[in-house]
């Protein structure tokens, strides 16, 4: 299974590679991988695993983040509300594309971190508010979805690292925490 020990870091070249695309339908070795990404942020969000397996709490994972430049993502979304347990999105994505997405742009209040870096990189990272993305699944089906707020965040965070970019490279320099008229500042 899929350890912190598994995961590289920035300074690692294979993060800043444009990764390759999946042929449908996945091998069984590529539908294993997927499989275990989910596992781990599964495990990641799970307060004993986490604690013995000395997880980061995750919400994405993208493949490269396994020095495996291919186009394969796994997200897990945790529903704010507690009494839910039903993740607002839980998937494996192969070939994830944007197809469409909001003239609105937003960012996480708190700004952004990720598991291949460890270090606190303030500044808001302006991303689209809400996109609509394709992708295949395991059994290289097409699939269309609509995502908005905190999980269109997460996934266009995953879908950056198999482009080869980084949360900071969104972050102005001059002034990290300075924002255009309309943003949506999601907390
Ligand atoms: C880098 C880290 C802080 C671990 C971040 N987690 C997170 O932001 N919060 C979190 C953790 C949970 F377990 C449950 C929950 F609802 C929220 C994260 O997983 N990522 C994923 C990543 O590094 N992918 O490459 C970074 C996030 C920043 C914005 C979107 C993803
Ligand atoms: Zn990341």
């Amino acid at each position: 299974m899929i350890t912190m020990d598994d995961i590289i870091r920035e300074g690692n070249p294979t993060l800043r590679e444009v990764a390759k695309e999946v042929p449908m339908p996945p091998t069984t070795e590529e539908k294993k991988l997927g499989e275990e990404m989910l596992e781990f942020l599964k495990n990641s969000q799970d307060p004993i695993k986490a604690e013995e397996m000395h997880l980061r709490g995750g919400v994405g994972l993208a493949a490269p983040q396994l020095n495996i430049s291919k186009r394969l993502i796994a997200v897990h979304v945790p529903s704010n509300d507690p009494e839910n347990d039903t993740p607002v999105i839980s998937t494996v994505m192969f070939n994830p594309k944007i197809l469409s997405h909001s003239v609105q742009d937003a960012c996480l209040g708190e700004g952004e971190g990720c598991l291949s870096v460890d270090r606190e990189v303030p500044g808001y990272v302006v991303r689209h508010a809400r996109v609509t993305v394709s992708y295949y699944d395991e059994n290289g089906v097409k699939h269309k979805r609509r995502l908005k707020n905190y999980e269109a965040i997460v996934v266009q965070h995953e879908i950056d690292h198999l482009n080869g970019v980084m949360f900071y490279d969104h972050i102005n320099e001059e002034n990290p925490f300075s924002l255009k008229e309309g943003v949506l500042v999601i907390e």
